[in-house]
């Protein structure tokens, strides 16, 4: 990883932002959250798991060598959405992008390998995240080094939440 002391805001080549379609009905809704026919076969999920962010609480930043994420917020808490370029061949190269997601705007993220990523609930209430991710967390039966770097402990570390 390349180290930029000063990122600059903007957008993160190769990040893709889906916006969710929630069907409401009577019942409630639904919302498809992907599907072989629209996402590229490189970045198809091939397990998925959810996790609970309780409010004002962050996960990240981390990054992946390999994996790339497929986020999907839809509440019932809104997200804040943190990434960092550090790719050095990458067209954005040295930028920082915002996004906010969930309940208010249910997005699913495409976060490629190299993208730092975290994210911070900033609803009241406890929030959702779906991730489909392209690789097998710890590999398959669970017998690799799991691929994540993890920045949240480092001091002086440029990639910072407000
Ligand atoms: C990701 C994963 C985790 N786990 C277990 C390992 C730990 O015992 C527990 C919590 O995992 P971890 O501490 O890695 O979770 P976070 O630090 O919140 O990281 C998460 O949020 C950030 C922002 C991300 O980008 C990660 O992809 C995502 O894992 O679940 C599993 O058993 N399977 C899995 O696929």
């Amino acid at each position: 990883m390349e180290i930029v002391a000063e990122f600059s805001p903007g957008k993160v080549h190769d990040v893709v932002v889906r916006p969710l379609a929630k069907y409401l009905d009577e019942r409630g809704w639904l919302a498809e959250l992907y599907r072989c026919d629209e996402l590229a076969a490189e970045t198809m999920p091939v397990m998925a798991y959810i996790s609970m962010t309780q409010p004002g609480v962050a996960r990240g930043p981390h990054e992946h060598r390999e994996q790339t994420d497929y986020f999907c917020f839809i509440g019932p808490a809104n997200f804040k959405v943190y990434l960092w370029d550090t790719r050095r061949d990458s067209p954005s190269f040295g930028v920082r992008q915002t996004i906010f997601a969930g309940v208010d705007q249910p997005l699913a993220l495409i976060v490629p390998p190299g993208v730092i990523h975290a994210y911070r609930n900033v609803g009241r209430e406890n929030g959702i995240v779906f991730n489909g991710p392209n690789r097998l967390y710890a590999g398959e039966g669970k017998s690799s080094p799991v691929d994540e770097i993890r920045h949240e402990e480092v001091e002086g570390s440029p990639f910072r939440l407000d």
